[in-house]
């Protein structure tokens, strides 16, 4: 089970290497690679990333990633190798974007489609009882509920999200299992007026789940482009102390202790690598230009509270269409700091993958 003794999932484990993003690498990305960059794109490809299951129909692929997961450990993988998966497919889906609309709304049956693939992910879980694995659950859903209320398809989907949320974490609470529940960044829940309703929303949901065991958390930085650590404050971040994941899950942390859950972080560095960023604003969250793959996926992050440091999006999968004719449009994938021409959300974006790797930090060598 993952609950190792150190309690935190990652130790002692090697994460999974899917062989999709590999695919993308060696398929979509090096054919058309200036030579020179093809050893640090080999490099890319064996880096563990997440799959994101954004889809009901990529749960099988799932179970194929685990079936190999479990004959790699059988045959003696050391250490063992640990499963990495997003569940995301909530119905509305990324409520106050355009860009990442998924395939389930609440009008339409949403709230049962989305049971029905929370119960093939634990049906999944449990065929592979042996095979440890770690989940983020629902990207960006519980910030939208914190900040974006005022945006009617999110307060219209408060009541579904946080039904959907609550039979996730029931259903998906198995020994084999650890759960990061998502709580946005420094630059979306970190601000003095966020921070506090997010403590409560997340200590809230954790309560009325009946404090899962396998919920070990929180992920932050998802798809996003923070430093753990910075020297400096940078100005896109005035106002806002928690300029930082490190300063942000510590200073969430007690809050969440005294709403009754006990918190360990993971964050996303697959971004993170050039600090600070090009960021023209904060809230700019599509295609950033002059950002970097980030630190090498580890349980060395030097702090106590971060379990360890993930590819959570991954790498040039575009954050959404920059071609304002097309359905999912948002407005932030044609902002000056976003590059463009950009595919629809979670398409290869190939000048992105170039961008990603010649601004590599740590640099492949
Ligand atoms: O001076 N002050 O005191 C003060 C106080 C408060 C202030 O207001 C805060 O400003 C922040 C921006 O600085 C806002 O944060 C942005 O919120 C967006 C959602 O609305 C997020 O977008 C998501 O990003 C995801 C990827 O991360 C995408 O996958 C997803 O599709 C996409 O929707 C941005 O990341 C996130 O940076 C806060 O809401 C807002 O409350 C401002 C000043
Ligand atoms: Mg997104």
């Amino acid at each position: 089970t993952t609950a190792a003794v150190s309690g935190n999932p990652f130790a002692g484990k090697q994460m999974y290497v899917n062989s999709f993003y590999a695919s993308e690498v060696n398929n979509l990305a090096i054919p058309s690679l200036a030579s020179s960059l093809i050893p640090a794109a080999s490099q890319v490809a064996k880096t563990p990333s997440f799959y994101w299951m954004d889809v009901h129909a990529k749960v099988p692929t799932m179970g194929t990633m685990l079936d190999d997961i479990a004959a790699k450990n059988k045959a003696g993988a050391s250490p063992p190798n640990i499963g990495i998966f997003v569940v995301y497919d909530l119905p509305d889906r990324d409520c106050a974007a355009y860009s990442s609309n998924g395939e389930y709304s609440i009008a339409n049956n949403g709230v049962a489609n989305y049971k029905s693939y929370i119960d093939d992910i634990a049906a999944q879980l449990k065929n592979h009882s042996s095979t440890d694995v770690v989940l983020v659950i629902e990207p960006d859903s519980l910030g939208n509920l914190i900040t974006n209320l005022n945006v009617a398809k999110c307060s219209n989907a408060q009541s579904a999200y946080l039904e959907c949320y609550n039979y996730a974490l029931t259903h998906l609470n198995l020994p084999n299992v650890a759960m990061y529940i998502d709580a946005g960044h420094a630059g979306w829940l970190g601000w003095s007026a966020n921070i506090g309703p997010a403590a409560q929303l997340f200590g809230s949901i954790y309560k009325n789940a009946g404090s899962p065991a396998a919920v070990r958390g929180l992920a932050t930085n998802v798809a996003n482009y923070n430093a753990f650590s910075i020297a400096t404050c940078p100005s896109y971040t005035q106002g806002d102390a928690n300029c930082d994941e490190q300063k942000y899950v510590n200073a969430l942390a007690p809050l969440l202790t005294a709403a009754g859950f006990p918190a360990h972080f993971i964050m996303d560095t697959s971004r993170n690598g050039v600090q600070p960023t090009s960021q023209l604003a904060w809230g700019d969250w599509c295609n950033v230009k002059g950002t970097g793959f980030g630190a090498r996926p580890t349980t060395n992050t030097g702090d106590p509270l971060e379990d360890a440091f993930v590819w959570v999006k991954p790498g040039a999968e575009s954050d959404g269409t920059s071609d304002s004719t097309a359905a999912r449009y948002d407005s932030h994938c044609g902002l000056a700091d976003a590059l463009q021409p950009a595919p629809q959300a979670g398409s290869w974006f190939q000048a992105y993958f170039v961008q990603l790797l010649t601004n590599a930090n740590p640099a492949f060598t």
